[in-house]
């Protein structure tokens, strides 16, 4: 029986999928997989017990991904499977930073006690009028699952699009909008844009991207939508950038204290996925994943670890391997297998920056004593006996 911990409520379409009679969904700290969302996993007890984290969501800042791959924990997450939720949200972001309707709804329950409220309405009204997106000009930075998602959906709606992503993927290409503009800089986009929406992983490269050097170069009045990290922007540079009009509304799917209490600001309290088509997607897709893992040692999208599989486990026994990637692994493992008489049916082996992972399948069962042996080699840090 494996043991399965939720750090996070997840969605029961997903943990439907997890059979009563391989599985047990607890909430004890020694776990073979655990599923998160936002839980924040960098002072987090890693049991010994652990292989597998998935991340029923796209971001994975929250979790220690290094020292998840020293410890042969492999972490998953679920690309795409919110993005049209999140994408919903862009819309309804760029339409609230452009028509003051939080303003104008705000108004009009304050004078709800009053009366003469159609008369006030159109006396007042003015004051809450704002421009239409059709025709202006939106800058998308990222445009994997999410960024070409809006990039279209803007597009559809009238917007002129300039997307720029240095690292796009050949998928990510083909998905967009002909429509879609290249912008080869960001500077395109921040000299440019009448609206900026933002779609990177908080990564050391993108963290506080949004400061004074980026607004400077801004058109007055921008508009600014962040559905992607907090850490992204920097608060007290956009503070100054909204007081001197340069920013003339940023919309944030993460409040704190500072941007919480700032004029002209939107502060959404984190509802990009937070939709039952997003939960159930990204809940069904980690547990499919961490299944797959747990029984047939495959992997698919993780983040530490390479792509990795041998389908099905049909083998008499199969080995899941995780290692450094460094020279020679593959053959001191199989000269040691074959130093103790056990034949390779199958294997592959792959690799992710540091990372890499060996699957093989054996003619024969292996003794524990050999498992160990595999586990004293330098440089792997996990061995797993699947069948
Ligand atoms: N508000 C919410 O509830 C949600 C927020 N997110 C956030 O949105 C981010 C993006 O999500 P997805 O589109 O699903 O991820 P994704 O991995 O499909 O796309 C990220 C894109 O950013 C690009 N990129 C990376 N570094 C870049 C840089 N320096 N400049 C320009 N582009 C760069 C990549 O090439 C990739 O195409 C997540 O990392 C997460 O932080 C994601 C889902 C829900
Ligand atoms: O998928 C992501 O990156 C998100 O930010 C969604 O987070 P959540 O699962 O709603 O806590």
């Amino acid at each position: 029986m494996q043991k399965i911990s939720c750090l996070n409520p997840i969605s029961k379409l997903g943990l439907e999928l997890l059979e009563q009679d391989k599985y047990q969904v607890v909430e004890e700290n020694d776990v073979d997989a655990l599923l998160v969302r936002s839980f924040k996993m960098h002072d987090y007890e890693m049991p010994s017990t652990l292989k597998a984290i998935g991340r029923a969501g796209a971001g994975v800042n929250n979790i220690p991904l290094e020292k998840c791959a020293e410890k042969g924990i492999v972490v998953f997450n679920t690309p795409g499977a919110n993005a049209n939720g999140v994408k919903e949200l862009v819309l309804a972001s760029l339409l609230m930073s452009s028509r003051d309707l939080l303003g104008g709804v705000n108004w009009v329950k304050s004078i709800a006690e009053e009366s003469d409220i159609p008369q006030k309405v159109e006396k007042n009204k003015k004051q809450f009028a704002g421009p239409e997106i059709m025709g202006k000009k939106i800058g998308v930075i990222g445009l994997g699952a999410i960024g070409a998602m809006v990039a279209n959906a803007a597009s559809a709606l009238g917007m002129e699009v300039l997307g720029y992503d240095p690292f796009i993927s050949v998928e990510g290409a083909w998905g967009l909008s002909t429509e879609v503009k290249r912008a080869v800089s960001l500077d395109e986009i921040y000299t440019q844009a009448d609206y900026i929406s933002i779609h990177v992983p908080a990564i050391d490269a993108t963290k506080g991207m949004l400061n004074c050097e980026a607004f400077d170069k801004m058109k007055e009045g921008v508009r600014i939508i962040n559905l992607s990290r907090g850490e992204l922007v920097n608060d007290d540079d956009m503070e100054i950038a909204i007081k001197n009009g340069k920013v003339a509304q940023y919309v944030t799917d993460f409040p704190n204290e500072k941007v919480a209490a700032m004029d002209n600001v939107i502060t959404i309290p984190h509802l990009g996925a937070s939709t039952p088509e997003s939960e159930d997607n990204c809940a069904i897709m980690a547990v499919l994943q961490i299944k797959d893992y747990l029984e047939n040692g495959n992997i698919t999208n993780s983040v530490n670890y390479p792509q990795c599989s041998l389908g099905i486990c049909q083998a008499p026994a199969r080995l899941a391997i995780n290692h450094q990637n460094v020279t020679n692994m593959v053959g001191q493992i199989t000269t040691l297998l074959a130093n103790n008489n056990i034949n390779i049916i199958d294997m592959v082996n792959k690799s992710k920056d540091k990372w890499a992972y060996t699957l093989i399948d054996l003619e024969s069962d292996i003794t524990d004593d050999t498992v160990k042996k595999l586990e004293s080699i330098e440089g792997i840090v996990k061995v797993r006996v699947i069948k």
